[in-house]
Order: structure tokens, then C-alpha cells, then sequence
């Protein structure tokens, strides 16, 4: 069972913020909707959550023909990054909410919210408001409250979106431990396609209302379907008529690689292990490289010297020139160089 979607298409007005979408999300395990901003991963989550209609298609949660069901009915527990919590209640309380609605006995609530609190490790903090709490906190204690009513699936909504960086990344490991807890189908909404790589089974990347590709963190960054998602999911450069990833660029300081490019080191930049080399070839192309400080040494690579770029063996490369930045149209996307 997975949750099915089926030949959804949204449109708000003239705009299709959704075309003809159908993807399947397994079962048991952490899903990320990867994609830049405005390519419709919010509405096809909350199609999802029965929060928005589709104009056309259908979802099944589970095995439960879910279109026309309401959110309430379709077992899902929700988090959305701005999420609303009841202020003038404590940790505790605000946890127990889903349960104390449903008129769960009093022992069972206070035996299943100290399990929940332990789980998202808050147990110190129960009886605090949520205004005492760090913002990681907070989502903690939110996942903690979409949890209680044991869903089939939760939902989360770019959960980390608002908060620094670091605590964005320690969230992230703490999400994939949970996760491995609890087992709960899981479709998570991001932007950022590293904390997607570090965190998901399986990624569904989605650009201008249609799902790109489907698969494994490694799948997308080794077998990419096409010029977007090579871009989105990591470094890309073009070396001649080709694009690849830079570290899969074999540099060479004699020519004999057969159909080498020639170019000159222009800079050399070390990252921690990593060496970063822009090569300005003889036709005037800008590659960059990258490879192990151990290997720029052994080969003797310093500014300056003539190179012979080829594609190393296994490379994964695409015919033509992407321009990375020409995939990416938001100033908020991550990084790729
Ligand atoms: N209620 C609405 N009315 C009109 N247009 C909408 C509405 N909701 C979403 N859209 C449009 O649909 C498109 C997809 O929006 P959506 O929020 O699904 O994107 P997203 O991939 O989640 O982006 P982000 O990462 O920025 O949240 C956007 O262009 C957005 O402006």
C-alpha cells in the first residue's frame, strides 16, 4: 500500500500549478517532494491532506479511495512551518489536544503524551507554554502533536523552513532517527535539495506542475532523467559540448588523454579535503573541477599550469551546456555553483 496519486491537475485561474500528476509514495517510508519554489509541491501535499480539491485525478491513502474524503477522515497528521499552536496551553496539552477530542480515557492520553514527549525528546518541558520554547523545540513538540492521534501518514511542510541553519540540520538527523522509530509514512516538502539527500528513501522532484523524476537520493544524483534535475540535485559544469559533475572531470598535465581539453588553471581554491579548480580551456570555456587535495598533490597542480580535461571513466554526462542558474529562477534556492 503507498499513497497513490493519480492524474492530478490543479489550476488556480489560467495557472496549472499541477499537470496531470501521478506518483506513488511508498508505504513505511520518508518521502521528500523536492523543487524550487512555486513548481507545486505545497498544493499536490495538500491535495494530499484533503486541505485543497483537485480540479481532476484522484488520491488513495493507504488503500482508502481518499478524493472526496475531508481532511479529518483521511488519517493524516499534519505540520506546516508556520505551525499554529495553542498558545495559552502547555507542551503537554497541547499534545494531548487530538487526543482529548476524540475522548480518549484520561490514563491513556497522560500514558501516550509522556511516551510522545519522550520520543521527541521534550519530557523536561511538558508543563511549559510553547513561547518557552526554541523554535526547534517548538516543531518538535508539533511533530510530537500530529503524531498522538497515530496517523497513517504525516505530512510536513518545509517543518524546518523558518528556523537557522544549524538547527535545520540537527532537526533533519533527528527527523531520519524518528523516523526510524516509528515507521509512519511520511512526505516531507522542501526546497533545499540537500536536506532531501540527507534525510529521504525516495525523492519526487517536482518543477512547474509536473514530477520531473522519481528515486533514490543516489538514483537522482548518479541517473539523473534530464538537464533539470542534474542541476537541481548538484554541481554541474560543461566541458566542451557536455555537462557533468565536476569531480567527474579527470585533469591530466600531459596531453595524452585522448580527446583531452586543453586550458589553463586559472584559480585554485582548497575546501577543507576538496580542491576546487577553475580551468579556462582554449576555447574559452570555465570548467570547474574538483578533486582531493591528495590528488591535486600527487598530480602537482598549482595556478597557472596547462591541463588536459576529459570525462573520467563512468562519468555521468548529458549532451549540452546547462547553465545551472538558468534552471533555478529563485533567489532562496540552494546553491549550486
Ligand atoms: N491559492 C492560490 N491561488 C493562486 N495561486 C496559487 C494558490 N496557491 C498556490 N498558487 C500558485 O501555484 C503555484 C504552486 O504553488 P505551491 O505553493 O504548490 O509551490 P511550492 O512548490 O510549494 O513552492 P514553495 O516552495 O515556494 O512553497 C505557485 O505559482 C503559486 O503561486
Amino acid at each position: 500500500m503507498s499513497i497513490d496519486v493519480n492524474g492530478l491537475t490543479k489550476r488556480f485561474g489560467d495557472f496549472v500549478a499541477l499537470d496531470d500528476v501521478s506518483v506513488s509514495l511508498p508505504t513505511g517510508q520518508l518521502t521528500a517532494l523536492l523543487g524550487p519554489s512555486g513548481g507545486g509541491k505545497s498544493t499536490l501535499l495538500r491535495i494530499i491532506a484533503g486541505l485543497d480539491k483537485a480540479d481532476s485525478g484522484t488520491v488513495s491513502i493507504e488503500g482508502t479511495e481518499a478524493t472526496k474524503l475531508p481532511p479529518q477522515k483521511r488519517n493524516v497528521g499534519f505540520v506546516f512551518q508556520h505551525y499554529a499552536v495553542f498558545k495559552h496551553m502547555s507542551v503537554a496539552k497541547n499534545v494531548a489536544f487530538g487526543l482529548e477530542i476524540r475522548k480518549k480515557p484520561k490514563p491513556e492520553i497522560e500514558q501516550r503524551v509522556d511516551e510522545l514527549l519522550r520520543l521527541v525528546h521534550l519530557q523536561q518541558f511538558s508543563h511549559r507554554l510553547p513561547s518557552q520554547l526554541s523554535g526547534g523545540q517548538r516543531q518538535r513538540m508539533a511533530l510530537a502533536r500530529a503524531l498522538a492521534v497515530e496517523p497513517k501518514v504525516l505530512l510536513l511542510d518545509e517543518p524546518f523552513g523558518a528556523l537557522d541553519a544549524k538547527v535545520r540540520k540537527e532537526l533533519r538527523e533527528w527527523l531520519r532517527r524518528l523516523h526510524d522509530e516509528v515507521h509512519v509514512t511520511t512526505v516531507f516538502v522542501t526546497h533545499d535539495q540537500e536536506e532531501a539527500m540527507e534525510v529521504a528513501d525516495e525523492i519526487v522532484v517536482i518543477n512547474e506542475g509536473r514530477v520531473e523524476q522519481v528515486g533514490t537520493p543516489d538514483e537522482l544524483y548518479d541517473r539523473p532523467a534530464n538537464d533539470f534535475v542534474m542541476s537541481f540535485l548538484g554541481e554541474v559544469t560543461a566541458l566542451g559540448k557536455i555537462s557533468l559533475r565536476p569531480h567527474d572531470i579527470e585533469v591530466s598535465l600531459t596531453p595524452s588523454l585522448a580527446g583531452g581539453v586543453e586550458g589553463v588553471v586559472s584559480r585554485m581554491l582548497r575546501v577543507g579535503f576538496e580542491v576546487r579548480l577553475s580551468v579556462l580551456t582554449i576555447d574559452g570555456q570555465d570548467v570547474t573541477v574538483t578533486l582531493t587535495r591528495t590528488h591535486a598533490r600527487a598530480l602537482g597542480i598549482e595556478e597557472g599550469v596547462t591541463v588536459w580535461l576529459s570525462p573520467a571513466a563512468g562519468a555521468n554526462t548529458v549532451d549540452g551546456v546547462i547553465n545551472p542558474v538558468a534552471a533555478l529562477e529563485s533567489e532562496d534556492l540552494p546553491a549550486v555553483v
